[in-house]
């Protein structure tokens, strides 16, 4: 058996692989920043041809800096951004369009006519998720809208969608295969999550031909194998996972009420809730978390739009730090916040809210305020965003919270893990390799292919990094938890005074 497991996971911003070993440790990886578009406001795109050139760069990268070749790969694992559309022509295999990116809210005024037509409701029961432009299904009719004759050619089959996983796939086999898997499949508002196939009806809803989806699979098998234009050998490809649900798996969250967080710009909470999908009330999205050896796991799922984007502001426009790391050193000058809430709502607020016209908000400031106290309000924000959509995720499962995973850039900040703690009552859990999303992939590979024999022999791999167990007393927490929620309260309300 080849000695590695190569993982590649295609970002919002950047193209990375990670080459693993038995042991879950890295051995080698390559990373590549790809462009960006913006090309008016509220529009995100990318050059789907890019995304596959940097991604199948980095594959080649990583292998080549561990001094080995497509050989030493027992198997290729597939985890991306989610949501983020790519269109193409099945005989030339070029995209009609730019990749239309989960962040675009082009679709945001057809998504509100269909919530008027009380649409809401049933896309919900099918799909688990709120009515949004964030997913596939409204940027896919946007393309065959507006792209000169594609509707026509989709009609004719000769056009295929899909996400991210799928259009690598396309291109590592050349066309011999047009596939997702069902947690990438769960985030398209095409696909029903109850009976894991697309739906008629909301194909019907978002007038979309039937024929330009890609076949589901399971989150781990073998798909095929890769062609030789990466690597001179072929390759099994053996997992996919959309990176959110992948960090789960890489987390070892294989048990309902287990949790992970990833702190990056955003922050993504999920939830396994185990082999039963669980509605949610409070705003949470219901999803799959991943199908492996016939068995789907579902999970619940809250965004939060800003985390570690509040510390990149402090940095670049309030320039009271230098590098983000920084923000520990400053807000540690100060024992508290001296009474200061931030409601970093630069963009609306997340879950549990979806308030899209809340707005960024500084409150309870004296002649007293420094930056320490705005750099620690700035931390503390964080973790009361992630605080309530864990209260909403105990609310909805019904399930005891034992312990947070974290991992994510802004995970590395020991003040705000020990706040984080603090204010759960909750252990909190950081692992010795941050990359869980990659981790996560090439798990579902190698269990694929017999690398890994089993779940349980990937348990034993999982590296421990730094345990955060909660200090601070339930009085203390009580009253900042307390001031936080009148701060949110606070916001909403002047945004909605407007
Ligand atoms: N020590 C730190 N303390 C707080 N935030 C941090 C720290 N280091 C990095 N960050 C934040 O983490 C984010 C980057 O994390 P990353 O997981 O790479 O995010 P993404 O995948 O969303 O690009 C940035 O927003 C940065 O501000
Ligand atoms: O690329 P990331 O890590 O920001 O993740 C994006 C999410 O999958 C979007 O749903």
């Amino acid at each position: 058996m080849p000695q590695y497991i190569l993982a590649l996971d295609q970002g919002t911003t950047s193209s990375r692989a990670i080459l693993f070993d038995r042991k879950g440790r890295i051995v080698a990886q390559a990373q590549k920043e790809f462009t960006q578009f913006f090309p008016k406001p509220g529009w995100v795109e990318h050059d789907p041809q890019e995304i596959w050139s940097t991604q199948a760069g980095v594959a080649a990268e990583a292998t080549v800096k561990a001094g080995q070749n497509g050989r030493s790969i027992a198997a290729l694992g597939i985890t991306n951004q989610r949501e983020t559309v790519v269109v193409w022509n099945r005989k030339t295999g070029k995209p009609v369009y730019n990749a239309i990116v989960w962040q675009d809210r082009r679709t945001a005024a057809f998504c509100d006519q269909l919530r008027t037509e009380g649409r809401e409701e049933g896309i919900r029961e099918k799909t688990g998720l709120l009515l949004d432009a964030y997913f596939s299904a409204s940027k896919v009719r946007w393309i065959l809208d507006n792209v000169r004759g594609a509707r026509r050619k989709a009609e004719a089959g000769q056009l295929a969608f899909g996400t991210i996983d799928s259009w690598l796939i396309w291109n590592f086999t050349q066309g011999e295969l047009h596939i997702t898997d069902v947690s990438n499949a769960s985030r398209t508002m095409l696909f029903n999550i109850h009976t894991l196939q697309w739906d008629d009806e909301l194909l019907a809803l978002f007038d979309i031909p039937r024929s330009m989806l890609p076949e589901v699979r399971s989150s781990s098998e073998v798909y095929g194998h890769t062609k030789t234009t990466v690597f001179a050998s072929k390759i099994p490809l053996a997992g996919i996972a959309g990176d959110q649900q992948a960090a789960l798996f890489g987390q070892h969250c294989s048990e309902p009420g287990m949790v992970k967080s990833t702190y990056g710009t955003g922050c993504f909470l999920l939830m396994n809730t185990g082999t039963t999908p669980v509605p949610s009330r409070n705003k949470l999205l219901t999803t799959v978390a991943w199908q492996l050896n016939g068995q789907v796991h579902y999970a619940l799922e809250g965004s939060i739009f800003m985390a570690g984007a509040v510390v990149q502001w402090v940095r670049d426009n309030l320039g009271i730090i230098k590098t983000a790391a920084e923000i520990e050193a400053l807000a540690r000058q100060v024992s508290g916040t001296g009474g200061v809430y931030f409601v970093p709502a630069f963009a609306g607020l997340g879950a549990p809210h979806w308030d899209p016209y809340a707005r960024g908000t500084l409150l309870g400031m004296s002649r007293a305020t420094t930056a320490a106290h705005i750099a620690r309000a700035s931390l503390e924000a964080i973790a009361f965003q992630t605080m309530d959509v864990l209260e909403a995720m105990k609310t909805d499962s019904g399930l005891p919270i034992a312990e947070l995973r974290v991992d994510g850039g802004a995970s590395a900040n020991n003040l705000l893990m020990q706040f984080q703690a603090d204010i759960l009552h909750t252990t909190v859990i950081r692992p010795r390799i941050l990359e869980s999303t990659a981790l996560g992939a090439a798990y579902l590979a190698g269990l694929a292919v017999g690398y890994w024999a089993s779940p349980d022999d990937i348990q034993s791999t999982g590296q421990l990094g730094k345990v955060f167990k909660p200090k601070a007393g339930l009085t203390a927490t009580t009253e900042g938890i307390d001031g936080w929620h009148r701060a949110v309260r606070a916001v909403r309300a002047w945004s909605q005074d407007g």
